[in-house]
């Protein structure tokens, strides 16, 4: 449905010189489809979604919904913002306050060409404030919504304009938290039943992961991985995206074999030999980041008899000590010393742990992955 091909975005800097900030961005959004770019500060999002919007002009590349070229460098094509008919809502979400709520969803019609009937804008702004539940508050002065309303409003001002994409850049961050939580499920079903394709744009990667059909994971100024939520947490194919989604443990290690991509291989981490899944191009001796999740290791106290470390049958066994062990109600967060570095583990409520306690974690060896080291 909509399209980005290989657009590239340079910026003067004051010296004269020019910083790259986007780099051969390519991604494709289906209709209907709620596609989220997530990514640190300064990678590049905001350039990318004001690039599909029309208020950013890339060097080279192309952008086309539905098969109609928005921005064309080697065709020379560039349509202005306003008559690519796409919606936008951001971060400031900025109502205007002299306006009361029916007006400020009624002034993108008003402005339209050719005009539209005052009674057709009726039914079209009663129509959005329905959508987003507001109906009530038409009359109300948009200074006297709530943060939440308010976020609400700006939502109604992009659809009420019948939208063909819906761009949302950081929509939720000038909320509380609570209300953060309560307005990230009314969006999603907001999109979902407005049907209408969606790029959000965000570096909170809960909020991506609840809201998304798939994301981009952006670094530098490109996309790193293209996934639905549950594979780029799953299968990460870099350190970078294993450490910028949820919380990996993250250990330095080295290919002891040639595996062929998705077989189980050996590395070698401080004098011990793990399992780990294998990615494309692993050659003995080349550098791995192995990438463990807290909730993928299970952790003993040692008493008695201590444990053989490295691989046992399906898993990796290390032992350690306790550095750290906090209860979080549904569960103990425990750092523990191994081989001079700290690894995270989640532990069931129901252990207590002891700083100092000596332990034995367990991996099994399809939940640990080795990724290039970048
Ligand atoms: N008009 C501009 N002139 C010069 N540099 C710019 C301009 N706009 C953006 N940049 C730079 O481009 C890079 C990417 O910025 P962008 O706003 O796209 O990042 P982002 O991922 O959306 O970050 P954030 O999450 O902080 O909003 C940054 O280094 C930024 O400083």
């Amino acid at each position: 449905m909509l399209e980005v091909d290989q657009i590239e975005k340079s910026f003067p800097q004051p010296d004269g010189s020019r910083t790259t900030v986007l780099e051969q961005v390519s991604l494709t959004v289906k209709e209907g489809e709620f596609f989220t770019l997530l990514g640190p500060s300064g990678c590049g999002k905001t350039t990318t979604l004001r690039s599909v919007a029309g208020l950013e002009t890339p060097d080279t590349g192309r952008i086309g919904v539905a098969g109609t070229d928005f921005f064309n460098s080697r065709r020379n094509v560039f349509v202005p913002a306003r008559a690519r008919r796409i919606g936008m809502v951001f971060q400031s979400y900025a109502v205007w306050p002299h306006m009361d709520v029916h007006d400020n969803v009624a002034f993108p019609l008003k402005v339209m060409r050719p005009k539209l009937r005052s009674e057709e804008i009726r039914k079209k702004v009663r129509r959005a404030l329905e959508t987003v539940h507001l109906a009530e508050y038409e009359h109300r002065p948009a200074t006297r919504l709530s943060g939440g309303q308010q976020q609400r409003l700006a939502m109604a001002r992009a659809l009420v304009m019948e939208p063909r994409v819906l761009l949302l850049d950081e929509p939720l961050s000038n909320l509380d938290a609570l209300l953060r939580e309560t307005m990230r499920l009314e969006l999603r079903r907001l999109q979902r039943e407005a049907g209408i394709t969606t790029i959000y744009v965000t570096h909170d990667q809960v909020e991506a992961l609840a809201l998304s059909d798939r994301l981009a994971v952006m670094n530098r100024g490109k996309i790193v991985q293209v996934d639905d939520p549950r594979e780029l947490y799953h299968r990460p194919q870099s350190s970078f995206v294993a450490g910028f989604i949820g919380v990996s443990n993250l250990l330095t290690t080295t290919a002891k074999s040639d595996t062929a991509p998705g077989e189980i291989g050996a590395v070698e981490w401080r004098d011990q030999t793990l399992l780990a899944v294998m990615p494309r191009g692993s050659r003995q001796g080349a550098q791995m980041v192995l990438s463990v999740r807290p909730e993928n290791i299970s952790v003993t106290q040692v008493n008695g008899s201590v444990p053989q470390e490295g691989i046992s049958g399906q898993s990796n066994i290390l032992l350690g000590n306790v550095a750290e062990s906090q209860f979080l109600g549904n569960l103990t967060d425990v750092l523990v010393q191994a081989g001079g570095e700290e690894l995270r583990v989640y532990g069931s409520p129901e252990r207590v742990l002891s700083v100092g306690d000596r332990v034995s974690m367990e991996a099994p060896h399809d939940a640990c992955l080795a990724l290039p080291a970048e």
